[in-house]
């Protein structure tokens, strides 16, 4: 037996087909949807990433603004893009890449943005709202998983989900998106801590693997037809490793890849977040 592929890059394609009419008609109502970036510093990962972003952009319709800044520029000076975006017109949404350089406090960079600009669902209050059940933003990451699953009919009501990793833009959040009514996943969020991950992944009938940690989940430990997304990536001397390994092929019943899988669902949803903040602006 081998898996069916959860393909990212064919699903974004399809998001964004569904996306062009939209961003087209907010444009004819006067509310054109526009996209910034804060890119900071020019490590070639960021880099790429960001140019993807704009790409997509291009690619659906929607307006998108750069704000390239140096790698030692001051934490002042990032204050003073930050309050320009929240009061540029023409920026409906945007992001400030992470990781940021280290002599930047990115905690009160995010928290400075205005909350209805947020693209990325991360900011404290969209976080909060989620919590309460409230409108907001979603993360794009989880998002764009539960998404993936969907539109290839993978069951979420009632399933065991063993997420690994407890990191903020995927772990920690998307344990929240899958217990709301609308999912009603029995969820684990297993870490570090957790003192027999094989048997946790044993019981799951989904397996996010979120912790970046090359290889972690192998065949052995996953249940016979269960669906694994490989969120993980860390850099190698052989190149970029996902935390699934390769062999979980054999046994899963659905198998996202890394690349070709999440990635390219993160931009989708980044996109959609973009499209409905946009919308909601319309009223
Ligand atoms: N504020 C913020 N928001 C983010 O969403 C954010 C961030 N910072 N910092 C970095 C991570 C990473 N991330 C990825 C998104 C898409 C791909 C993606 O599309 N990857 C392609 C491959 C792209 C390539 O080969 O370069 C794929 O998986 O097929 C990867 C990684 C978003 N992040």
């Amino acid at each position: 037996m081998s898996a069916t592929i959860l393909d990212g890059k064919a699903t974004k394609d399809a998001i964004f087909e569904e996306l062009r009419p939209r961003v087209a008609r907010l444009v004819e109502q006067g509310q054109a949807p526009g996209l910034a970036t804060v890119l900071v510093g020019d490590d070639p990962g960021s880099q790429s990433y960001v140019r993807a972003k704009h790409n997509d952009c291009a690619k659906v319709g929607i307006k998108s603004i750069r704000k390239d800044l140096p790698a030692d520029v001051s934490q002042a000076d990032v204050e003073a893009v930050i309050d320009e975006l929240n009061a540029d017109p023409e920026c409906t949404g945007y992001i400030v890449q992470l990781p940021l350089p280290k002599h930047l406090d990115a905690g009160p960079l995010l928290e400075r943005m205005a909350p209805a600009k947020d693209a990325d669902g991360l900011h404290p209050i969209s976080l909060g709202r989620l919590v309460l059940g409230e409108e907001a933003p979603l993360p794009c990451t989880p998002r764009g998983i539960i998404e993936l699953l969907r539109r290839h009919d993978v069951e979420l009501n009632g399933a065991r989900v063993a997420v690994v990793g407890r990191g903020i833009t995927v772990g920690r959040p998307i344990g929240l998106l899958l217990t709301r009514r609308s999912e009603n996943s029995t969820v684990t969020l297993c870490h570090t801590g957790t003192k027999d991950l094989a048997s946790e992944i044993s019981r799951a009938d989904v397996v996010v693997a979120a912790a970046g940690v090359p290889n972690l989940i192998t065949a052995d430990m996953v249940k016979p037809g269960a669906a694994v997304l490989d969120v993980g990536v860390t850099r190698t001397e052989d190149g970029l490793a996902g935390d699934v390994r390769p062999d979980v092929a054999e046994v899963a019943g659905f198998l996202s890849p890394n690349p070709g899988g999440v990635g390219p669902m993160t931009r989708a949803m980044l996109l959609t977040n973009v499209v409905e903040a946009a919308e909601r602006n319309l009223g």
